[in-house]
């Protein structure tokens, strides 16, 4: 995990052994896996466990959202598992994600271990302007995002999870330091389904994106090794054509 354009692969099932033999096939072939609510709620700290096992980088994404000292909690609770990144959600406000923040670098210095990257989920990349009006967010959803991220920020968190359609601001806004973890990645006519707010992973990539984060494009393609390949390849050509 380092440099930009990282695909991490959502493995979205409440099967342990569908999990683990998708992670063996994408092992080599993407930069990490992404374990969610759906995984986590079926399986818990010994199904996290073994997809853990391959080696793998793992993101962490169970979306945190509860009072300070729940979430502080929460952290702890999850800390022997050493992710590489969790998130929480940005509207949870400033006191939660600091309390996550410091809950995660304390444990990780009683238990001598590296603290996760922590991220916040800012405007859901399932959602657009109409969907904030309705649970009564200002919208545009891009001024929602960055006002999210400047939270986050001062929170002293790590970065945030944006839709491809934001990156170009909040590059532009929070420098080239702060993570973007970008989700709603789709290649060339796979089906967007309940995601609003896609792009390509190459100009995804391009515009700046440290990890995509992309889920049934590869779990559902026919050979997930290679439809995963073939996306990392079309990121390769675009960020070599770009220069980075
Ligand atoms: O935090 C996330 O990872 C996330 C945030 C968001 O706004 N949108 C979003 O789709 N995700 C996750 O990213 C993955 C996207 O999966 P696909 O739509 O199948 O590529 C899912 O595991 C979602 O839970």
């Amino acid at each position: 995990m380092g440099s930009k354009g990282q695909v991490l692969a959502a493995l979205d099932t409440v099967s342990v052994n569908e999990a683990v033999d998708w992670a063996h096939k994408l092992d080599g072939a993407v930069a990490g896996l992404k374990l969610g609510l759906e995984f986590y709620l079926a399986n818990g700290q010994l199904g996290y466990r073994r997809i853990a096992a391959t080696g793998l980088p793992i993101f962490l994404d169970l979306k945190l959202h509860d009072i300070p000292n729940t979430v502080a909690g929460a952290v702890k609770a999850i800390a022997p598992l050493q992710p590489a990144i969790l998130t929480v959600h940005a509207g949870g406000g400033l006191a939660m994600m600091q309390a996550a923040r410091e809950s995660a670098a304390e444990n990780a210095d009683k238990l001598n271990v590296k603290r996760p990257s922590i991220v916040a989920v800012t405007v859901l990349t399932s959602l657009d302007d109409n969907d904030l009006k309705a649970v009564g967010q200002a919208a545009p959803v891009s001024d929602q995002v960055k006002r999210l991220a400047a939270l986050a920020r001062s929170a002293g968190l790590d970065g945030v999870v944006c839709s491809p359609h934001e990156i170009e601001a909040l590059r532009a806004d929070m420098g080239e330091d702060f993570l973007l973890v970008v989700p709603g990645v789709r290649p060339g006519g796979a089906a967007s389904g309940d995601q609003k707010r896609v792009r390509a992973p190459g100009d995804a990539a391009k515009a700046g994106a440290d990890y995509l984060v992309i889920g049934r494009p590869i779990t559902q393609a026919a050979d997930p090794r290679d439809a995963a390949s073939r996306i990392v390849l079309e990121i390769g050509s675009v960020l070599g054509q770009s220069g980075h």
